[in-house]
Formats: C-alpha cells, structure tokens, sequence
C-alpha cells in the first residue's frame, strides 16, 4: 500500500473480530471507565463549560448566561449552529484576552453555550408503550435494537429504535444525539430515512424513522442472494448506487458526511410506482422483476456516525468500507470517503463476495485493485475502481457519480415516460378548459365549482386558467365556498 496504516492501529485491528475499528473500541472503553465518575456530578457535568466560561466573564455575564440560555441541546448539523461553531473553533485559537475585549454578551453568551444541555436522564417520559404498538423486531445493530411499531393514534407504522445500553454520560450518549441532530437536519430526502422524533426512556434513547416497509436492509438482501446462491444483477446495482449516490449527494451539500455507508445502513421501501413517476416499467430499463406497479427505494439510514465537513468529529464507521485516508486520520476530504464506502457496498452487492475486515486483501483494496466482477460490464468495473481509488481527487464525488454515463439513463427520465407525462398533462389540460367553459356559461349567482382535477393541473403549470378562475371568485357576489348549493362530491381545496 502508499501509505500504510499506522503499527498500532493494524495490530488492534486484527486483534478484535469485530467490524468496529480500534478507535471505536477505545473511545467506548475510555467511556466506560469514565463513566462511574461522570454519574457521580452529574449537575457539573452539564453546567461546566457555562461555569468555567463565566469564572472568565464574571459573576454578572454568569447571572446572565444562566438566566438567557434555555435548557435545549443545540443542533451542531443546522447551517446556522455550524458557523457559530466553526466561530468558537477560531476564537478558541486566539489568546483569552483577546476573547474577552471582542466579545460582547450575545456572542460570549453562543461560544458559551454547551452543545449538549439536557442529559437523557432528564428526559425520561414514558412514551413509547403508551403512545406505540410494538408489531415486532425488525433489526439488531451494535447500537440499537429496532422494532416495527404502529402509533396508537395515527395508525401509521413506523421504524422505532432503542438504545440498547443505558446511555447517560457514556460516549453512546454523545453519539445517540448526534444520530438525532443529523436526523432532524437531513430527514426531507426521498433517499435518507425521515425522522419522526426523538426521547429518552430510562436512560435509553428512543428515536422514531420512517419504516421502510421491506423490513431490513440490503445486508439482508445480500445474505439471502449469498444462500440461495444468487447475484444482484448489473442494472439493479446501478439502480441501487444512484439511488444511494442521491441521497449522499443531498448530505454533502449540507456540508456533512455519512461516515458508514455499507450494505447493514441502507434500507428498502418497495412502493407503488405513483402517477407520472419517473421509473417506468415496459422499458428496455426495467432492472429486474418486481410487479409492474412496484419499484424499490433505496434509503440511507443508520446517521449516528454522521458529522461536519468543516469541523469533523470522526468516529469511523465498519472498518470493512473504512477508507485508508480516514484511518490515518487525513479528514480532508471526507465526502469522498463515503464514495469509497459506496464503491466496495456495490461492489459487494454485485458479487464481489464478503469483503476482509484486515489483512492482506483489505490492503490490497486500498491499493486500488478491485478484481473485475465477471458478470458486469467493463465500463461498470471501471467504475467501481475509480470510487476506490487510493487518490481522493481522482475518486468521483456523489454529484458527479450521477453524470456518470452509463448511470444517466437513472438519473433522467426517458422518451418513454416523457411521452406518458406529456399524454397526461394533456388529457388534464383539456379537463380544465372545458370545466372552465362550463364555469363561463353557468348563471352568474352560482359559485364557481372546482373538480380536484382542476387542481392537479393548476399546480401543473396552468397559471392563466386558474387567474380567470381566481378572478371570476372575485367578481362574484360573497358566496358560500364549502356546504349548502355545493355539490358535496366537488371539493375546493384551491387555495
Ligand atoms: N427505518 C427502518 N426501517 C426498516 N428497518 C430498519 C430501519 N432502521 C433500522 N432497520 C433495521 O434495523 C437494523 C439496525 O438498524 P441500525 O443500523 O440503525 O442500527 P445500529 O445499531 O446503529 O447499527 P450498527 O451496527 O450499524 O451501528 C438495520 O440493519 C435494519 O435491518
Ligand atoms: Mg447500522
């Protein structure tokens, strides 16, 4: 290899049978040691960075920060957090005399404030029997167990997860916080698990996602394919790295990063192909067999590694998709570190057999030589190389996987859904003009009446239709909108 890994850390690496590298396991036995004597003052623990801040600011600034700042854990993932952050980084470079003739109370009172607030033993409401019907477990990880659940009061099914050690002042603890901030922040993406809520529970963090209604994750697609002796074809592994290239690409344009990308943290919703969807299914693109009416989405889930681009806090992910430049602590380019994760998940998915946790061959890995998958096609094996690639700026980043030729026809729609699409909006436009003369012709007291289709097409495009639509309610005399004359099939929803 070109940079071989440090003695100390490849030695512990081979010592523990665990996809978990050294540095994980000694930080989780740093916290356990240290745990006894944080349980211990606890009330110091959380104020003691107010409090050694405030010996500095004085007992009046003191009063202040304790009186202004609300007891609420500050989200270290939001943009605006972020460049407070990366402010109290560069303050914390300059000398303390310094500090103190710049800052005025707002800003001592930010640098002031501890990221984590409430402790999770402060937390302890009991809401998870009382609120969920736990349906069964659905996965076991070396964090948290996770259970199918229905919420008693909307009925909706959701992923419910639970820490499975007690977490209070552990660096468990840290790290369950840190999987809810980047929830919080990064669940509005069709290819990143949505976040619901977060509690505690006796100590225990409770966080509640979206169910992916398969059940599991591509680990276990990729074990039953190893049983039944089975391998993911070329296109669906195509499907399933620009799906997943997607979602990375959204995380990285938040200026974060995964961190454990592998097959264990991306779970599968299979749902119905919608109205105007851009897959389709009689097409020469149709990747493999599933009903016509079915497609899978592919979801980045598991976030407790997640961290910033700027100021990273590195807790390596599952040391088999670990990159070499994160082991030696180069965190530069860490984005680029999820794409070489990404390369050997799909390299993996694609038959490329169960991937080695140390030794030789994982080495070999990170000299670049990925040995050619024979089902797929050369261009695709090329492909897979370069995410590999032992030099960060030659690996593709998320974004420009996505133009990547042979992935296009993923990433945009074809001739054959364009034509569907334009046959709809058509047919629904033609829906509307004459539900718009009928509306001109109708006596004048009537109030106009819309179908939900009219609707449909004004969010489609049909801005004019819809200001004569608005300007004829305005004409007209008060009317009634919703009740008496309607006729109760109509609905009105319009604006
Ligand atoms: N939202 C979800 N929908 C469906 N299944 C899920 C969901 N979240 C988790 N699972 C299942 O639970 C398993 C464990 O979840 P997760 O990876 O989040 O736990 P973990 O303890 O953090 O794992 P790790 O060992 O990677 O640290 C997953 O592999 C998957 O099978
Ligand atoms: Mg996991």
């Amino acid at each position: 290899p070109e940079t071989p890994p440090h003695t100390r850390k490849l030695r512990a690496l081979t010592l523990f049978d665990t996809p978990r590298t050294p540095k994980t396991l000694m930080s989780k036995l740093k916290s356990r040691i240290n745990d006894k004597s944080k349980l211990m003052d606890d009330s110091e623990d959380c104020y003691s960075p107010i409090t050694r801040r405030a010996h500095v600011l004085g007992s009046n600034v003191r009063a202040s920060l304790m009186r202004a700042s609300p007891l609420v854990n500050i989200n270290p993932f939001t943009p605006d957090n972020r460049s407070v952050s990366s402010k109290r980084l560069r303050t914390q470079k300059a000398s303390d005399s310094v500090l103190l003739q710049d800052s005025g109370l707002d800003d001592e009172e930010d640098e002031a404030r501890p990221a984590k607030r409430i402790h999770l033993r402060e937390n302890n409401i009991s809401r998870y029997a009382q609120e969920f019907h736990e349906v069964g477990k659905i996965g076991d990880g070396e964090f948290g167990a996770v259970y199918k659940c229905v919420n008693r009061l909307d009925g909706c099914t959701y992923a419910i997860k639970r820490s499975k050690q007690p977490l209070a002042g552990s660096i468990d603890e840290a790290n369950a916080i840190r999987e809810v901030c980047a929830h919080a922040v990064l669940g509005k993406h069709r290819h990143v698990v949505r976040y619901y809520s977060a509690w505690a529970e006796n100590d225990h963090m409770v966080i509640q996602n979206e169910y992916c209604n398969v059940g599991g994750s591509l680990a276990d697609v990729l074990s039953e394919n190893q049983k039944a002796g089975i391998v993911m074809s070329e296109k669906e592994a195509q499907n399933v790295l620009v799906q997943i290239a997607k979602g990375l690409k959204y995380i990285h344009s938040q200026n974060l990063v995964h961190l454990d990308i592998k097959p264990g943290n991306i779970f599968i919703c299979k749902e119905r192909r919608s109205f105007g969807s851009p897959r389709h299914s009689n097409d020469e693109n149709e990747f493999h067999a599933q009903p016509e009416n079915e497609e899978s989405i592919y979801k980045i889930g598991d976030l407790g590694h997640v961290t910033c681009v700027e100021d990273p806090q590195v807790e390596e992910g599952d040391c088999r998709y670990l990159a070499n430049e994160v082991l030696q602590e180069n965190f530069s380019h860490l984005p680029k570190a999820d794409v070489f994760a990404l390369g050997l998940t799909i390299y993996e998915l694609a038959g490329g057999g169960i991937l080695p946790k140390n030794g030789p061959e994982w080495h070999k890995l990170r000299t670049g030589n990925l040995p050619p998958l024979s089902g797929c096609s050369s261009e695709f094996n090329r492909l897979l190389q370069s995410m590999i690639d032992p030099s960060t700026s030659r690996r593709p980043s998320a974004a420009g996987l996505l133009q990547h030729p042979i992935l296009s026809t993923y990433s945009s729609k074809s001739k054959h859904q364009l034509q569907k699409e334009l046959n709809e909006q058509k047919f629904q436009i033609e829906i509307l003009t004459r539900e718009l003369e009928n509306a001109r012709k109708a006596p004048q007291e009537q109030p106009p009446v819309f179908h939900r289709e009219s609707f449909c097409v004004r969010r489609g495009g049909m801005l004019g239709a819809t200001r004569k639509l608005q300007s004829s309610l305005k004409g007209g005399k008060t009317t009634r909108l919703i009740g008496k004359k309607c006729n109760r099939s109509m609905s009105l929803n319009m604006f």
